[in-house]
């Protein structure tokens, strides 16, 4: 099949034509250049979510589709593994969102490993957004358990980012620790139905009045849910709706836009370099040798393969 079929295909909302335009994006196909040409324009919602394991962000991803979905907007997932060298849909197959989304066209969900891809998630993740929203998706939810890196990476490449906390995880006081707070647009506190509820919400509100923020500055709100009775969702699609329409209203949306691209590029452009410049083992057998220093090493990196 020709790209612009595919294109054509994957617009009119053919899951198998969206994965294979996907592959050959993440893969760097003879195809990619043509697909990334054709596969452009659109203007999504791209909304970022983070959260320790289990808090329950696959459940609450599900319950956002369902709410889009009443909307008849296309939704797409990139569900990121920062721990899997795997690809391709295979590790969410047992999920639940999957199988309360599987028959509708309108739903498309999607792994995307990136360990051993070099550039990390900007790289990788970056051009399946980029391709999701030039075929026509509406939404692109970016999915990633908040570990180390990936959720500060998710928050480059999102418009609006959710971090989830759940009561009785201690949530709070990690996500402080690792500066994650300020990464966020919209805290969720989920499980609003477990005992402790009530007092994440709070640490949360007394955190955030420390923060001190300008006129105009987005105040983020602290919407409560319970994923997995889909509560809550209305109030909180209302909140990334507010947040999308701050964004709008000033040159942000255009700012991260721009830091957007900046980021895919800024990845794609190193991960080039580590391609081209690489570190010959001889040469670092005379460092740790002491038969030449660090600094004449680099410089015969780059002058014997640029
Ligand atoms: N009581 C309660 N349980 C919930 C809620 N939301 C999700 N769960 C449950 O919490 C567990 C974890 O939910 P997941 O959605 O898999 O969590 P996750 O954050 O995606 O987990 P990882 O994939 O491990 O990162 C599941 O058993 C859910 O059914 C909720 O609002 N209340």
């Amino acid at each position: 099949m020709q790209v612009s079929d595919l294109v054509a295909a994957a617009r009119a909302g053919d899951r198998r034509a969206t994965a294979r335009l996907i592959t050959a994006v993440e893969n760097s196909t003879a195809d990619a250049p043509e697909v990334a040409r054709l596969a452009t324009g659109g203007d999504a919602l791209i909304i970022g979510v983070t959260g320790s394991p289990g808090v329950g962000k696959s459940t609450l991803v599900s319950a956002l589709i369902t709410a889009w979905r009443e909307s008849s907007l296309r939704v797409g997932v990139l569900a990121v593994d920062p721990s899997s060298p795997f690809s391709g849909g295979a590790i969410l197959g047992d999920r639940v969102r999957m199988a309360d989304h599987a028959l509708d066209p309108g739903v498309y969900i999607r792994s995307v490993a990136t360990r051993g891809h070099l550039g990390g998630l900007a790289a990788t993740t970056g051009a399946a957004v980029r391709l999701l929203e030039g075929v026509g998706f509406d939404v692109v939810i970016v999915e990633t358990v908040g570990v180390g890196q990936a959720e500060v990476e998710i928050a480059a490449l999102a418009d609006t980012t959710l971090l989830l906390l759940a009561p009785g995880m201690g949530d709070g006081i990690q996500a402080v620790k690792a500066g994650v707070v300020e990464i966020a647009d919209v805290y969720v506190v989920n499980k609003a139905d477990r005992p402790g509820a009530d007092g994440t919400v709070r640490d949360l509100r007394a955190l955030m009045s420390l923060v001190r923020r300008e006129p105009g500055e987005w105040r983020q709100p602290i919407c409560s849910t319970v994923a997995s009775e889909a509560k809550g969702i209305d109030d909180l699609v209302a909140a990334i709706t507010k947040h999308r329409d701050w964004l709008a209203g000033g040159d942000h949306l255009a700012d991260k836009r721009r830091r957007r691209a900046e980021a895919e590029i800024r990845a794609r452009v190193d991960a080039e370099l580590r391609r081209r410049y690489t570190v010959p083992e001889a040469l670092a057998e005379q460092v740790a040798n002491g038969e030449t220093d660090v600094a004449t090493a680099v410089g015969r990196v780059l002058g014997d393969t640029a």
